[in-house]
């Protein structure tokens, strides 16, 4: 390590606390995305908490309850914003307590640099490499964007955090950061995907009739993507690439079963390309180091005229319902905001741009409420006031337990009826006389 950059690291070693003692009223805050929450530096302004107001702290994702939220249940110190809602927001917002950024996910780093501005910018990172960098591990997303337009930039660093090699601006150097805060070894937040019903084996069975050697493929989280991918393990297909979002456990065992060489991509050949991770500490050890993953900015990423570029691009994502007239939730169950645009928009744009690309929405027939009545998630309209994350005019393959249709090309009474025969059979009768009452019947 130079002796430039080693001084520079000892001037700007600082306390959880003495880094957070810069934030004043009304000033806003950008959190580490995602698994890369900042926790010491919560934990330090969440106990300054009385001599703030006003305070906007943002993130990616909180994938823990922040502390700052924890101190101020009337929220009169800290509003907290997330660009995209896991569990933890959704908890929030439910009491009022954090508001939701609407974003096609590869925009984010441009409207962050356009439109928003940060006092203090606080990521954990891996810690100082021999030349000055701080990795971003698990988060790269808009973390560059975030410090580009920070007045201050902390880093937190863990050494539990992957080195996850780029790509593009993986990384930031010493030169570029306020404050080091140290003393973090905790082990790394782990979401494990959920176990498969019979209904995610069935509509998985669908989608896997569309998957063929060399398709590229972006799996998100969640049963279903699980599921397809252990499909994709015991399956004779070869050559598959990676070029996702988010990056998770089932792209570990692609990759040690040989499935996945990268080998037919045209852009990131041989290299699983994504912008976050989030698994277990199987995915975390398989990223350290590992020159066949490639991290990058979601503004390359889920940009979709990038995944365009990979042919045989297969995208596949989950919803909340669908109406007759093709249009997708994915972000809301009714008013409630329950998660966001994400990356859906961008990938399943981008893989019907894509040579022999599908995109593809995967979601059970129905669903059971807390009080245990079944729904279809087929409906004749959205429910009222439902957000609408997927156009009719994008929309391309849905699949469901009993089947899978392909809507492009589709009139609106030819999409009705190719939804009504995927439909919970219960369901269908009242759904086509609907359809007749909507005069798409
Ligand atoms: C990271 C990636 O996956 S990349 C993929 C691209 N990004 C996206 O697709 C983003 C948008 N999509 C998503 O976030 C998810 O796929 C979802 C939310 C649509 C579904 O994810 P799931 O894990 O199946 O969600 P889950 O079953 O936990 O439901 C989420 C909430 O919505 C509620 N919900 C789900 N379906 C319905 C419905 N039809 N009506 C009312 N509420 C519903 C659930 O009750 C739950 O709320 P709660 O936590 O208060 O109980
Ligand atoms: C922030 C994006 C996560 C998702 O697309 O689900």
């Amino acid at each position: 390590m130079s002796e430039r950059v080693e001084r520079e690291y000892e001037l700007k070693r600082a306390g959880a606390a003495e880094a957070m003692a810069g934030v004043t009223s009304g000033d806003r805050i950008f959190y580490g995305e995602f698994t890369l929450f900042p926790r010491l530096c919560d934990a330090a302004l969440a106990a300054q908490k009385d001599r703030v107001t006003g305070v906007n702290v943002d993130s990616v994702c909180f994938t823990q309850m922040p502390k700052v939220a924890e101190v101020d249940p009337e929220g009169k110190h800290f509003i907290l914003n997330d660009w995209h809602f896991g569990g933890v927001s959704r908890k929030l917002h439910k009491q009022g307590r954090c508001n939701y950024i609407p974003l096609t996910y590869h925009q984010g780093p441009r409207i962050m640099r356009k439109y928003q501005d940060y006092d203090i910018v606080v990521l954990t990172t891996g810690p100082m490499d021999e030349r000055g960098y701080f990795n971003y591990g698990l988060s790269n997303s808009m973390s560059s964007a975030a410090v580009d337009k920070a007045r201050r930039v902390v880093v937190e660093v863990n050494p539990n955090v992957p080195n996850c090699l780029g790509g593009n601006q993986e990384s930031i150097h010493i030169s570029r950061v306020d404050a080091v805060v140290e003393g973090r070894t905790d082990t790394l937040v782990e979401v494990p995907g959920a176990n498969a019903s019979d209904i995610d084996r069935a509509i998985a069975a669908h989608i896997m009739e569309v998957i063929e050697d060399g398709s590229c493929l972006q799996l998100g989280i969640g049963a279903l993507p699980n599921v397809i991918g252990s499909m994709l393990a015991e399956s004779d297909l070869k050559d598959l690439g990676v070029h996702t979002e988010m990056l998770v456990d089932s792209c570990v065992d692609l990759y040690e079963c040989g499935k996945i060489t990268g080998a037919r991509k045209v852009i990131d050949k041989y290299k699983m390309a994504y912008t976050f991770a989030m698994g277990t500490q199987k995915l975390y050890d398989f990223l350290h180091n590992n020159p066949t993953c490639a991290s990058y900015p979601v503004h390359y990423i889920n940009d979709p005229k990038i995944v365009a570029l990979n042919p045989k691009v297969v995208a596949v994502n989950n919803a909340v319902a669908i109406d007759l007239f093709s249009q997708v939730c994915s972000e809301s169950a009714g008013t409630r905001q329950v998660s966001g645009t994400g990356g859906q928009l961008d990938f399943i744009f981008g893989a019907f741009g894509s040579k022999g690309g599908k995109g593809i929405i995967g979601i059970s027939s129905t669903y059971t409420d807390s009080k245990g009545e079944v729904h279809s998630r087929i409906n004749p309209t959205l429910a009222p006031g439902s957000i609408v994350t997927l156009p009719r005019s994008l929309v391309q393959y849905v699949a469901t337990e009993y089947g899978m249709v392909q809507l492009k090309g589709k009139s609106t009474v030819e999409r009705a009826q190719a939804l009504i025969s995927i439909a919970h059979p219960d369901f269908r009768d009242e759904l086509a006389n609907q359809a007749a009452a909507m005069g798409i019947g």
